[in-house]
């Protein structure tokens, strides 16, 4: 944002001046003057105002306060004072001397906090450290002889060329493929195994494992798509939150007595990693934490209380009555709006944009600085939390293979994933006999037959690609043995035909390696699927009907739409399918009301070019996620 003219905000106010709530009177003197401006006096725009004054004004406690809040929500995010002081630089405008002093103070009257805030960087830069090595090790071992071949194109996770072929030093993969239930991961070079790692096989007894260092995802951008890479439903992935929620949770994911209880070697560790993260910020952490000695400052931690929070963190500066050199504290705490050694950090600008709005907002509007805190709080919260649901909920696009020519159903789903197809969605739509009573019943869920486990055990032969099989059958439970057998990705029953049983049901899934989903059809309310989303036995994936199940080529049903959009509000990271009509007249109905699994039948195989219409697909998806 561009200043005009700096608006002069005449702060009186001294630091050491005993008055109570001194900061309120400024901020209504800075605002008053706000309103005097008139039209031959330029007013500096929104985001610039608080940032240009460096007019001889003192710093005033309210300025303490502001890069106290302003410290407190770096805190947040697991940064160090270094990276605490570039932020509020960058986007604040925040003098660096200004901030480490803050700083300094806060730690003086914190001890513990930081004590403890230190002890949790540093494990922080251990287990990013970890996973490097871990993730280095692992394709050391699973690519010795790095061939000489490009990059191949990925497409959310499925490569379209063998996985022996990737160079070294291959990102991970950003969206794993989830193995098929039962179907053996063959390693053109020989190693079989069903356990996967980060989208690939691993081989033999090799487990790689992955830690969660809680903001991986915000700062460090080296590694910012750990916890995208980890398999769903894997434990660790329910430790992949996001550094807010870390922080308010005030629980980190890792905690010492887990990691000790891994049998983490850390000695390895030690030489690679120098307690530079205390020593940077002058910290003099207790001899069993210092230099070297990771293991047993890994011991130590575990008696360190791990729920602290930011609550903790007590002191008020602003009613302080020793300032120290803070107080006296010569110039102003802000930089000049056109200084020129702001420096560059292009990864953390939703951050900093909101810390530069709330550095304003703090300063120059005339509201109680708690409320704005909390709003602009929100703010970024807000801007955090959002690219990392988007990642957690990709778009994908499933051609429904009801569409294709079942004579040839290998070749056409090659041809759809060369097409850039994610998923391939089967339609399985059987009679299911009732031998439980008398006379034995055939029972009838959709008036249609379409394929059942044979088939899909002979498509896997061909493809490993992610097959979405929808049951639409009276009694799924029959067919999740089958059809985990028969290599089947996705288990996707119907809440009509599960009502008794679906907590069996999706353990069951779930047991089979299957990802579990609760399909409705278009006369049944959304509320009936919350208990199988709320409960411990989850489903992973909803999968909204826009037609009456049964055949393709129908028209799609708008007012299903609610639906979506009811679930997508609740449910802001799960898979929500839907399945029906979908095509490029449809579409954006679909995709701007939340739902991100595009199943397409005719509109896909009757298309001249399948590719352009997927393309349209998932590019309708992704905008939609970028304007929510
Ligand atoms: O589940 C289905 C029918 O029960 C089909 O997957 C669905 O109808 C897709 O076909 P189209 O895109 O042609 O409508």
């Amino acid at each position: 944002m561009k200043t005009t003219k700096p608006i002069k905000a005449e702060k009186k106010l001294q630091p050491n001046n005993t008055e109570k709530k001194p900061s309120i009177q400024a901020s209504h003197e800075a605002h008053n003057d706000q309103q005097n401006h008139t039209a031959d006096t330029p007013v500096a725009d929104a985001g610039s105002v608080s940032a240009s004054g460096n007019d001889n004004r003192k710093v005033s406690r309210e300025d303490i306060e502001l890069v106290q809040n302003l410290i407190e929500r770096c805190l947040q995010l697991y940064m160090n004072k270094d990276e605490v002081v570039k932020t509020l630089l960058n986007r604040a405008r925040i003098d660096p001397g200004f901030t480490t002093l803050v700083w300094q103070k806060l730690e003086e009257e914190n001890a513990d906090f930081f004590r403890a805030y230190y002890i949790r960087l540093k494990l922080k830069k251990q287990i990013i450290l970890f996973n490097h090595l871990l993730e280095h090790q692992y394709h050391l071992m699973k690519y010795p002889v790095p061939p000489k071949v490009p990059l191949a194109p990925m497409q959310n996770g499925i490569s379209t060329m063998p996985v022996n072929n990737l160079p070294m030093g291959y990102p991970v993969l950003q969206q794993p493929s989830v193995p098929a239930a039962g179907q053996p991961h063959l390693d053109p070079m020989g190693m079989s195994s069903c356990h996967v790692v980060n989208g690939v096989p691993a081989p033999g007894n090799y487990h790689p494992m992955r830690m969660n260092s809680g903001n991986d995802m915000v700062i460090d951008t080296s590694v910012s798509d750990v916890a995208a890479a980890v398999p769903p439903g894997n434990a660790m992935s329910d430790m992949a939150v996001s550094p807010t929620s870390v922080a308010s949770s005030g629980h980190f994911p890792f905690t010492a007595s887990e990691i000790s209880g891994m049998g983490v070697d850390t000695s390895a560790l030690d030489a690679a990693f120098p307690s530079d993260v205390a020593s940077s910020v002058g910290l003099q952490l207790p001899p069993d934490s210092g230099v070297g000695n990771s293991r047993d400052s890994l011991r130590s931690l575990a008696q360190i209380p791990w729920n602290f929070s930011l609550s903790d963190l007590t002191a008020d500066l602003s009613n302080l009555g020793d300032l120290g050199p803070l107080g006296n504290y010569p110039g102003s705490a802000y930089l000049p709006s056109d200084s020129d050694i702001l420096l560059d950090s292009p990864e953390q600008d939703d951050i900093g944009e909101s810390f530069y709005f709330l550095a304003h907002r703090m300063s120059t509007e005339k509201r109680d600085t708690t409320t704005i805190y909390a709003s602009a709080g929100l703010l970024i919260e807000r801007r955090i939390l959002r690219p990392q649901v988007t990642k957690m909920v990709k778009a994908i696009i499933a051609p429904s293979m009801l569409s294709s020519d079942f004579a040839n159903l290998a070749s056409e789903a090659e041809r759809m994933l060369n097409c850039g197809a994610d998923w391939l969605h089967m339609d399985i739509m059987l009679l299911t006999g009732r031998s439980d009573v008398q006379v034995k019943f055939w029972f009838h869920f959709v008036p249609n037959l379409t394929l059942g486990a044979p088939i899909i055990e002979s498509l896997r032969k061909h493809t490993k690609a992610y097959l979405d099989c929808h049951l639409m059958v009276t009694n799924p439970l029959d067919y999740v043995e089958p059809l985990g057998k028969a290599g089947a990705s996705g288990f996707t029953f119907h809440v009509e035909a599960s009502r008794d049983n679906w907590q069996e049901l999706v353990q069951k899934i779930k047991s089979k390696g299957m990802k579990p989903g609760v399909s409705l059809k278009p006369g049944t309310p959304i509320e009936e699927v919350y208990p199988l989303l709320d409960g411990e036995n989850s489903v992973e994936l909803v999968l909204v009907m826009t037609v009456e199940p049964g055949f393709g080529g129908q028209k799609f049903m708008p007012e299903m739409m609610d639906k979506v959009r009811t679930l997508r509000k609740k449910y802001p990271s799960l898979d929500i399918e839907v399945d029906g009509g979908l095509g490029p007249s449809t579409i954006e109905a679909a995709t701007s009301a939340g739902a991100n699994c595009i199943v397409a039948g005719s509109s896909v195989f009757g298309a001249p070019d399948p590719a352009q219409v997927i393309t349209l697909l998932r590019v309708s998806v992704e905008e939609a996620q970028k304007r929510s």
